[in-house]
């Protein structure tokens, strides 16, 4: 049985779950982004290429993947800081930080900030969608990609001795590619050595998510310790949603703080509004579904931080904990969600 066993595991090493408090589940401190560059709308390229400044703000906001600079979360290390210390403030307690290969891990960052602010961070093992695969990575058979997902975890990431917590997020596409779903298959294979918690980044489809379940689960996969990210982009349909539920991964809602006319990866997608997503959360909770979701802002560019006039890493706190209160949703729910439902999954069995 692994050391990890009935532990969670931080990038300051091992602790006991209930050390966690409430828990972000799907974050990112330090990544860049350019892999999804969108080319801005003809006419919008002076504004892609200008300074972010305040009079740019809203065409920020609704077109972030337009702007080379935004995409470099990377380069604000000192802001992610003050923003812990504030989400620490606000009664937060750790984060999951979803930066695998392919988006700029940087795990002594990590670590560094973890020591800075108090705030437990999880780090995630494995590779992020195919377009940043290497042609190593490519190449790699099913049980090469294992190994390297349970070195991740067992004895530590990127060359450093700091050991993932999670793997994932694991990129995927739609439709899911060859290299991506050896990514998967090596994923389940590593939880089953591990027993390890599980996260997915599934294609932007509403057919993605069941797909990479169903593979997963095929190859061994423990569906119950998996979580479904992006389902605020992902599955619309009440009927559709409760299809997937019954799969039986946790449901995470984890683009709260994102409010766009338009999705500029995939515009035939109305992105939920964050009155739409509490309105679902409480609708998987009538369906009894409490013990499975999960919520974050899965913050990935500058505009997001308040450096920038974005929400930061304490509006789920600050400002949707009222709203769900307001709606029906009790505090022993809430708890669920932002503390034991994140410390079930976050356990190593
Ligand atoms: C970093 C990352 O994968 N974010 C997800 C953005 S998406 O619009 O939900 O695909």
């Amino acid at each position: 049985m692994p050391e990890q066993s009935g532990k969670v595991q931080t990038v300051l090493g091992l602790i006991e779950p209930d050390q966690l408090g409430r828990t972000m589940t799907h974050e990112h401190l330090t990544m860049t982004f350019e892999c999804s560059h969108v080319p801005p709308a003809p006419g919008d390229e002076g504004l892609a290429a200008a300074s972010i400044a305040m009079k740019h703000l809203h065409w920020l906001q609704q077109n972030p993947y337009s702007h080379h600079e935004n995409l470099l979360l990377n380069q604000e290390i000192e802001a992610v800081k003050e923003e812990l210390l504030c989400y620490r403030k606000a009664g937060g307690g750790s984060i999951v930080e979803n930066t695998t290969t392919g988006i700029t891990r940087n795990l002594p960052v990590l670590r560094q900030l973890a020591k800075e602010t108090g705030v437990h961070i999880i780090a995630g093992a494995g590779y992020y969608v195919d377009v940043t695969h290497s042609d190593e990575t490519r190449k790699m058979t099913v049980e090469k990609l294992t190994d390297i997902i349970v070195n991740e975890v067992l004895h530590g990431a990127d060359g450093t001795d700091i050991r993932c917590g999670v793997i994932g997020e694991i990129g995927t596409s739609w439709p899911i590619t060859e290299s991506e779903k050896k990514v998967l298959r090596a994923t389940a294979h590593a939880q089953t050595q591990l027993g390890c918690p599980v996260i997915i980044h599934p294609g932007r489809n509403k057919a993605a998510p069941g797909e990479a379940i169903r593979i997963l689960q095929e190859a061994g996969g423990d569906i119950s310790k998996t979580v479904m990210s992006h389902l605020d982009r992902s599955i619309f349909d009440p009927r559709e949603l409760l299809e997937f539920a019954k799969m039986g991964s946790y449901l995470e809602y984890d683009l709260f703080g994102t409010e766009v006319l338009n999705y500029q990866f995939n515009l035939d997608v109305d992105m939920l509004s964050d009155s739409q997503r509490v309105q679902t959360l409480a609708f998987l909770i009538r369906e009894g579904y409490e013990d499975r979701i999960l919520v974050a802002h899965d913050i990935h560019t500058k505009h997001r931080l308040t450096k920038y006039g974005g929400h930061g890493f304490s509006h789920i706190l600050k400002n949707i904990v009222p709203k769900m209160l307001s709606r029906g949703i009790t505090q022993n729910q809430v708890d669920k969600i932002l503390i034991e439902n994140p410390k079930q999954w976050l356990t190593f069995k």
